[in-house]
């Protein structure tokens, strides 16, 4: 069993980051820069912006922090984003979520220019994701794929199995691992809540993605001998021994499945930093476009 560390395939994603910075700031050009906007004092919610922010500037890309209370209306929330859309230097835009439920997520998301929306979120972003046109893939989809190409894992004719079928990840990543492309070319199945005998659909899948949101989900019975399973849940269960007295766990029985896989993705330490180093990737994008036009 070898396990998909998402600190040494996003590192390497950094890195590569770094450099193409360093080659801009070398040549005078402006410096990708990243606003992000974080709306009250989830905990959770906090860690992911402060994590965001501080990778940027490990790879020397600028960012922007832009906070306020849980009580902010949502007319002034548009008012930022209209204003961070007008203005030049900032590359992209990304409003963390769940938002308050006062303010509409969807009007935010819409607010957001396409051509800023590193997110990934808005409908002619996934539009164009699903018709395979240039566009933003959004963060969590696109880091699994980082992290499958990292490892070398090959997806063409092989069996995968998604689990979940939200909006971020289980359905852009069924879509992206079914196209005819070099990270594509599988055969995926996509599961929910009304599918008829998961297990023994599982233990069909050379590689089983899991995106549910409930700790041990996946158990040991459900895996093939040899799957690769890519763990995307990140579940806070009560743990009396951490400080925080959370510990943070995935959707699969780790102790038990792995023994039985050829790679698999721990939480934390996975997919969750992946999708740090996607955003990245899709905010220098967004830089780099623009210079181009
Ligand atoms: N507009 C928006 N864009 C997002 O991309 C977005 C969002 N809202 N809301 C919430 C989800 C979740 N998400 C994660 C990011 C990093 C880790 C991550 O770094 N996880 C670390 C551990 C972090 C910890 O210790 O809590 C790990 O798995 O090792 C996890 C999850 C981004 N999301």
């Amino acid at each position: 069993m070898k396990l998909l560390e998402g600190k040494v395939a996003s590192a390497a994603i950094k890195e590569n980051l770094k450099n193409k910075i360093a080659a801009l700031q070398s040549a005078n050009k402006k410096v990708p820069h990243l606003a992000a906007i974080l709306v009250g004092n989830d905990p959770a919610s906090e860690t992911y912006v402060n994590s965001k922010v501080k990778n940027c500037h490990e790879i020397g890309m600028l960012s922007t922090l832009v906070r306020y209370e849980s009580t902010i209306t949502e007319a002034e929330l548009l008012n930022k984003i209209d204003e961070l859309n007008e203005d030049e230097n900032i590359d992209g835009i990304l409003v963390q979520v769940p938002l308050p439920p006062h303010i509409s997520e969807k009007k935010v998301t819409l607010r957001i220019r396409p051509e800023k929306d590193v997110d990934g979120f808005h409908p002619v972003n996934v539009g164009n994701m699903v018709l395979d046109y240039p566009s933003f893939i959004s963060a969590t989809p696109y880091g699994i794929l980082l992290m499958l190409q990292h490892y070398g894992i090959e997806t063409s004719g092989k069996n995968v199995v998604v689990i979940g079928r939200s909006h971020t990840v289980g359905t852009p990543i069924s879509i992206l691992l079914s196209r005819n492309n070099a990270t594509g070319n599988a055969t995926v199945t996509l599961c929910h809540s009304r599918t008829k005998d998961l297990p023994s659909v599982c233990r069909q899948a050379d590689i089983i993605i899991a995106a549910i949101g409930k700790p041990k989900f996946v158990t040991a019975d459900m895996v093939k001998e040899n799957a690769v399973v890519i763990d995307v849940g990140i579940n806070r269960v009560k743990d009396a021994s951490k400080k925080s007295g959370f510990a943070l766990k995935g959707d699969v029985d780790f102790e038990n499945v792995a023994p039985k896989c050829s790679y698999i993705s721990p939480v934390p330490g996975g997919v969750g930093l992946m999708t740090i180093a996607a955003l990245l990737m899709n905010t220098f994008k967004a830089a780099t476009l623009k210079v181009e036009g």
